[in-house]
């Protein structure tokens, strides 16, 4: 899962190694010149996210929370390193530079939520821009880009971004961003990043290229290699990985457009506090060994749901149809999958028959959760818009985390079969129905 030593992302990782200063000690807006680790070895990721470079006064090993408000000032026109914590912070400042460190970029900006972060991205837009994104997305962006639809004058085309001549074809001169997501959110189909950033650039220069990253995080994919312009995710999943906190982070390359975010964090206030800065921080140092147990389990959890006659979608399956275009982006499969029954009540009865998969929202923590996308995390997608899309009303999401993964077969198990969405033979058990075969009828919306 590593990125090799000599391969393009690590080619890509020393560069930006090389803009970055490591001191962490440096108020905003724009990136610090270079700093004497300039030119040293990139470490394999696993290494990355653990070593951290920052001059503490004391040494300390572990970045202390800077709980301080505001910053006493030696002269009176202000002018120290920091005065104001919505400005910055020492703790976020460290955090930053070691998510920009990787991500494979020059600067990245945490704010309170991984929307936080697409409200920062998306006030770059301005009216008549044109925005190119999914039709099948996480419900908080829909629900972000229909306001900006109805109340700012931006126009939001949802295309199939699975197939990059959509995208193509819709792109035109007023197209200010085009929006990925991949896997997307929850139907777990594959964007190609590279061949869609390729089109846009050439057909619409000004456009930025946006990829929502918290499927994979900076573990098994960088957006930024691929040619993306900004790359953001919800630090809330598999970067914290523990659900203690709600962040964002977003990384770019380009100094101007980082310093334009960085004004609206500043001016906004939605900067990331010092406390959950210090838990990101601590979060992100284990993302690797999370990550390789979560999609260990989720890989054989995906075979055993397959292999009892279940529609499957993950991108670990070879049965996934854009295997091989996932994995020339990524370096894993990551740990949400989604499958479904073929009947929404039955579907419904096993997300309530499970007892060790937690019935919740979100994913990427360590514990395992069950949900259903169309009642859950994007009920704010209204069911006509998502019969249109073809969401299946029945589809259940599993986020797959670190337990013993034979408990979380077991535990599945038995809730498919209180469920009655199994029927049981002398030989094991099946799945009862073909989805798709029933449709069901969508609910009223929420
Ligand atoms: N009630 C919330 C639901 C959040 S869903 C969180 C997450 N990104 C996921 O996909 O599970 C809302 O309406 O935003």
């Amino acid at each position: 899962m590593a990125t090799p030593p000599d391969g393009p992302q690590a080619q890509a990782a020393n560069k930006a190694i090389s803009k970055l200063d490591l001191d962490g000690h440096n108020l905003p807006p724009s990136p610090a010149p270079s700093s004497p680790q300039v030119g040293r070895r990139r470490y394999a990721l696993a290494t990355e996210l653990v070593y951290t470079e920052s001059k503490d006064q004391y040494g300390a090993s572990s970045m202390p929370i800077y709980q301080s408000a505001t910053f006493k000032q030696t002269s009176s026109s202000g002018g120290n390193e920091y005065d104001y914590t919505r400005s910055g912070n020492p703790t976020r400042t460290h955090l930053e530079r070691h998510l920009a460190k990787i991500m494979n970029a020059t600067r990245a900006l945490a704010v309170g939520s991984g929307m936080g972060a697409l409200d920062v991205i998306t006030r770059l837009l301005r009216p008549g821009d044109e925005v190119i994104t999914g039709d099948d997305l996480y419900g908080g962006t829909n629900r972000l880009l229909t306001y900006l639809q109805a109340n700012q004058g931006v126009v939001v085309h949802h295309v199939d971004t699975t197939d990059p001549e959509r995208v193509r074809a819709a792109l035109t001169p007023r197209t200010a961003m085009v929006l990925l997501e991949t896997p997307t959110n929850p139907l777990i189909k594959i964007v190609d990043i590279a061949t869609i950033a390729a089109a846009t650039h050439a057909a619409a220069p000004r456009a930025l290229v946006v990829v929502d990253n918290t499927m994979l995080s900076p573990m098994l994919c960088n957006p930024l290699d691929l040619g993306a312009d900004v790359s953001y995710e919800s630090g809330t999943k598999y970067l914290s990985g523990h659900h203690d906190i709600m962040a964002g982070v977003i990384a770019l390359h380009d100094a101007a457009l980082g310093d334009k975010m960085y004004f609206t964090v500043n001016a906004t206030g939605c900067g990331l506090s010092p406390g959950d800065s210090f838990l990101l921080m601590r979060g992100v140092k284990t993302l690797a060994i999370r990550m390789e147990k979560q999609q260990a389990n989720a890989q054989r959890i995906a075979e055993f749901l397959e292999g009892h006659g279940f529609r499957v979608r993950y991108p670990g399956l070879r049965s996934h149809p854009q295997y091989d275009l996932h994995w020339s982006m990524a370096r894993g499969a990551g740990a949400v999958l989604s499958f479904e029954t073929g009947d929404v009540g039955k579907s419904e009865r096993v997300v309530e028959a499970a007892r060790l998969w937690g019935i919740s929202v979100s994913f990427g923590c360590v514990n395992s959760l069950i949900s259903m996308p169309c009642r859950m995390s994007h009920a704010s997608i209204d069911a006509k818009t998502r019969q249109e899309r073809q969401m299946p009303e029945d589809i259940i999401r599993l986020c797959v985390g670190i337990e013993d993964v034979n408990d979380l077969i077991d535990d599945l198990s038995r809730a498919l079969v209180q469920a009655g969405a199994v029927t049981l033979t002398l030989d094991g058990f099946h799945a009862n129905g073909a989805p798709g075969e029933t449709p069901s009828p969508p609910p009223p919306s929420v």
